[in-house]
């Protein structure tokens, strides 16, 4: 990997880490309703989140939202090198896994691409830019997973980050990245 791709995700998480507690709180809250607000949102019937840890865009209004709004949720549980969706109906059903990220328990509805059925997915990431390209932790998981499905299949793709994550261009891509379709921050 490039030593442009390190920098930018360095420096997303230092910013991204150097907000207070109360600062992420609020800029997450601002985020879901940004977020909440939008048509692809509204519209969808499954939602595909992810349980937040550390100091990512929280996601816990979002889940609760979606659930309350009688969307379907999955969030990602990682299968060795691999990572799934599971249908979860309340975020007690949620149990510390991998990296001691609250994850679903796996035996529930595993989400399948249905380009019939509305569907949005939220992604995590250090580090975005306005053309939606993101790196993550670098291990892949994502872009693997995206990577398997058919792109006339793919769920709409929204990267949720802080506006201190944002940065011009990412040039470094590689041609497994995949590009979110919106980047979603608290100032929209
Ligand atoms: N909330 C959340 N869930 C997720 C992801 C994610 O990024 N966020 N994933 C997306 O892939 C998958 C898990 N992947 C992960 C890959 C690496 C690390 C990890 O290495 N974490 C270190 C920090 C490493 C670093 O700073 O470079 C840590 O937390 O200490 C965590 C999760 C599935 N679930
Ligand atoms: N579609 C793919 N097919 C095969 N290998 C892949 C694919 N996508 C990613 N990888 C592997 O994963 C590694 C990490 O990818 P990359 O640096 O893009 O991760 P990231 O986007 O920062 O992290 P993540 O997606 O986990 O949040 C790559 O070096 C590559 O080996």
């Amino acid at each position: 990997m490039d030593q442009k791709t390190r920098s930018n995700r360095a420096l997303g998480k230092q910013n991204r880490e150097q907000l207070s507690e109360e600062s992420r709180f609020h800029k997450s809250r601002e985020i879901a309703e940004n977020l909440m607000a939008t048509a692809v949102w509204k519209q969808a019937k499954q939602v595909l989140l992810y349980a937040s840890y550390g100091s990512e865009v929280s996601t816990g209004l979002l889940i609760d939202a979606a659930l309350a709004a009688g969307k379907e949720v999955f969030l990602p549980k990682v299968l060795g090198d691999q990572m799934e969706f599971f249908r979860i109906t309340d975020r007690a059903e949620l149990a510390p896994g991998y990296q001691h990220i609250l994850e679903p328990p796996g035996q529930t509805k595993r989400f399948l691409p249905d380009a019939s059925i509305p569907t949005l997915l939220t992604a995590p990431g250090l580090a975005f830019d306005r053309s939606g390209a993101r790196i993550g932790y670098g291990k892949g998981f994502y872009d693997r997973y995206l990577g398997k499905i058919p792109a006339a299949d793919r769920p709409y793709l929204v990267g949720l980050c802080f506006s201190c994550q944002l940065f011009g261009i990412l040039d470094g891509q590689k041609p497994h990245d995949i590009n979110m379709d919106l980047i979603v921050t608290e100032r929209r």
